[in-house]
């Protein structure tokens, strides 16, 4: 077991379908074979688990990410290195984010890049169909806003790149800061 003196936030953001889930659980885990200690918070079982309330208006979104970003800094300066992966669609949410964590651990912003078209043809999930036909309000993309990250640490661009490229990347990038 590598055991750091501190771990490190890294933050998973883009449209739902881009990726996250994929890159963050595979990268998890090949760092969990390596001996390092991970948690993934993904925004499916956070709302399942810890934040049964939170909905999908702004305000709702941000303070459940916030929620977050509270238990990823308790985590990570315990030495874990944690992945979150949320859709977290709003610039200035991303940054009270950052804020909080940066305060006390390294945070890092990457950003999954697929296009819309490209998540609506995936859709893991179903959820763009429903969305399209309006049955989901709020749905990111669809009815409501995906403002992309300005200066992320990385890029990983699904589109272009398939899964193993992808996750290679990330693992080099997190290895890489992590020394
Ligand atoms: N209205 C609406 N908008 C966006 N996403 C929706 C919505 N309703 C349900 N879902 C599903 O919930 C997942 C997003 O949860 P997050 O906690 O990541 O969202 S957020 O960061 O609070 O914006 C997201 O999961 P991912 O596909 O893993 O991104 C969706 O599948
Ligand atoms: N380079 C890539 N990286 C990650 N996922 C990819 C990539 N290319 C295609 N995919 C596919 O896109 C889908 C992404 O789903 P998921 O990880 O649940 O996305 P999200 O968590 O962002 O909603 C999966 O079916 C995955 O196989």
């Amino acid at each position: 077991m590598k055991c750091l003196d501190k771990g490190s936030v890294f933050w998973l953001t883009g449209l739902p379908g881009s990726g996250k889930t994929t890159l963050a659980k595979r990268v998890a885990k090949k760092l969990s074979e390596m001996g390092y200690r991970v948690e993934v918070l993904d925004g499916d079982w956070v709302r399942k688990t810890i934040n049964p309330d939170a909905g999908f208006t702004k305000e709702e979104r941000a303070l459940h990410l916030k929620r977050v970003a509270w238990i990823a800094r308790l985590l990570a300066r315990n030495g874990v290195v944690v992945f979150c992966s949320f859709v977290s669609p709003y610039r200035d949410v991303r940054e009270e984010v950052k804020r909080i964590v940066s305060e006390e651990v390294p945070f890092y912003e990457i950003y999954v890049k697929a296009s819309l078209e490209e998540c609506i043809r995936r859709d893991p999930k179903g959820l763009y169909k429903k969305a399209l036909k309006g049955e989901i309000k709020n749905f990111t993309g669809v009815s409501d806003p995906y403002e992309p990250p300005e200066s992320p640490d990385l890029v990983l661009d699904t589109e272009k790149e398939d899964v193993e490229e992808s996750e290679k990347k990330l693992l080099n990038f997190v290895l890489e800061k992590l020394g």
